[in-house]
């Protein structure tokens, strides 16, 4: 009997999985060959990053049809190679294509009911809410804060580093990160640098380094979230969740006590919730909390990788310098907001920065309802998350010529004008581009400004050429840390 009940079970789940795995083929869509149980990730987290797996298979498909599946464990997601679907995907419908398609908003962790997570109404609720928060004269009133978390990284490297053979950068320019969002979104004076231990700095790195275990819980809470809420599962530990509302149970508490008002986020989102129709008290700690990550790793990665480049092209960082100089000498030597918008190049090498090495590699969208490609048999059948292939674009011949060099001079004016709209998405596009793309490239290119003024960078012994990036990280992050000497200028 129990080998009948065997026999049965194994039919039943070999048709189960061979079904599973059949759904492009029956959509007329391509797709990366899956093979239980990983799909088409059989390598992806153990000895390749998701993003080396995305420029590959883009690679592959970009000339197959304007999409193509992929197996993500438990996951099926369509990836968009073509520019018309892809606009019509981020901006013209965005009736359909107006989530994520990540569900943490439904499940029991109130850490992730914030704006990233949100859907519907309460999305677009929320972002009405927050978009003055993060508008460019707001940024200008938090610039002093931001300015003086910049000269504690500076301080701190002539410290730790000073004339060093090699130092290791990821984690000074991580603390860095975590000071400014502490300071800014939870008003709070964190001490980081060199303090690996320090709670704040622990619960944002842990989350984005996670162990195999949390990376298959976020998988399965992803993919399955009505299971995950009936079993109770939960991403933040019990005590991530109690931290951050303490945190901000009690700076509000301080703030209004002492009668402090001050320019940062922090009080922006006091404000709303003072207004209490606006946003409940879980949803400002969650939206703190996003803040924190997603300030927290873009910015530190953007540094990370940056710095690298110009280690290698001292030409590159050379002109950089120069630029630095011009212009503060007609700011009195003052690194203020208004100097740093000057800084031309130093966009464009920020924006070549974030091309070689995207914060996401894909921008995801879940269908609300069925939608027909435009000139083609192809549907995107409602429920089905689509991915926008960022990385793939970045490092396209067809759009960027010699794609692995670092060049900023492919975002001059003329090279600008000339690229297809669309290609280039490092913010996102649409209604729900990146609410953080006057704040995230402020902290960065201060830090850019004032490393350059006091240290030259170079690659040294110990530095990864060519970098290598850790398999498991879920944003890149280099596999063995950044090592880089800066030498003292004066
Ligand atoms: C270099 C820095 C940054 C880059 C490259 C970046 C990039 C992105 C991208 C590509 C998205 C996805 C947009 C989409 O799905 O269409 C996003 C969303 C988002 N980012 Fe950023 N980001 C950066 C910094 C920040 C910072 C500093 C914050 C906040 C303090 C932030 C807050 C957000 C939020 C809240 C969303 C979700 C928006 C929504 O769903 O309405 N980002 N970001």
């Amino acid at each position: 009997m129990f080998i009948i009940i065997l026999t049965i079970s194994i039919v039943i789940v070999y048709f189960y999985i061979t079904d599973y795995y059949s759904f492009f083929e029956k959509l007329g869509y391509p797709c990366v060959k899956p093979s239980f149980p990983f799909g088409s990730f059989k390598n992806v987290g153990r000895s390749e990053h998701i993003s080396e797996f995305m420029r590959r298979e883009y690679e592959n498909f970009k000339d197959k049809g304007p999409a193509f599946g992929v197996y993500q464990v438990f996951r099926r997601t369509l990836v968009l190679t073509d520019l018309d679907v892809i606009k019509d995907v981020l901006v013209k419908r965005f009736d359909i294509f107006h989530s994520h398609g990540v569900d943490l908003e439904y499940s029991n962790d109130k850490l992730f009911h914030s704006l990233f997570f949100v859907d519907g109404q309460r999305w677009k609720d929320m972002r009405a809410i927050l978009t003055p928060v993060f508008s460019s004269s707001k940024i200008r009133l938090m610039f002093p804060s931001i300015s003086k978390q910049s000269d504690r990284l500076i301080e701190y490297i002539k410290e730790a580093c000073g004339n060093k053979d090699c130092c290791e950068l990821v984690h000074i320019y991580s603390s860095y990160t975590t000071e400014l969002i502490a300071n800014v979104a939870f008003g709070l004076d964190t001490e980081c640098f060199g303090k690996p231990e320090n709670e704040f700095y622990k619960a944002a790195y842990e989350f984005l380094n996670p162990t195999t275990s949390e990376r298959v819980k976020a998988l399965v809470m992803i993919s399955f979230p009505k299971i995950a809420k009936l079993l109770g599962m939960s991403l933040s530990s019990k005590g991530t969740k109690e931290f951050f509302n303490k945190v901000v149970r009690d700076n509000i508490e301080y703030r209004m006590k002492n009668n402090i008002h001050r320019n940062d986020l922090f009080q922006r989102l006091i404000s709303i919730l003072h207004n209490q129709t606006k946003m409940t008290f879980d949803e400002v700690v969650a939206n703190c909390y996003f803040f924190l990550l997603a300030g927290f790793e873009t910015s530190s990665s953007t540094l990370t990788f940056c710095s690298y480049e110009l280690a290698l092209n001292q030409d590159v960082q050379d002109r950089l310098r120069e630029e630095i100089f011009e212009v503060l000498e007609t700011h009195n030597g003052e690194v203020t907001y208004e100097a740093i918008m000057e800084m031309k190049y130093l966009e464009m090498v920020f924006l070549e920065t974030i091309r070689k090495y995207p914060i996401l590699e894909a921008q995801t969208r879940r269908a609300a309802k069925d939608y027909q490609i435009p000139n083609s048999k192809l549907v995107i059948p409602a429920g089905t998350v689509v991915l926008i292939p960022t990385i793939g674009f970045n490092y396209d011949e067809t759009h960027h010529y010699e794609p692995e060099k670092f060049d900023p001079e492919r975002f001059n004016k003329e090279n600008v004008k000339a690229r297809e709209p669309f290609v280039f998405l490092p913010f996102s596009e649409g209604p729900r581009f990146c609410i953080g793309n006057r704040f995230g490239p402020i902290q960065t290119k201060i830090a850019l400004v004032k490393l350059l003024k006091n240290f030259s960078i170079h690659p040294c012994s110990k530095t990864s050429i060519p970098l290598e990036i850790s398999p498991s990280s879920y944003l890149q992050a280099p596999k063995c840390g950044m090592w880089l000497k800066l030498e003292n200028l004066y």
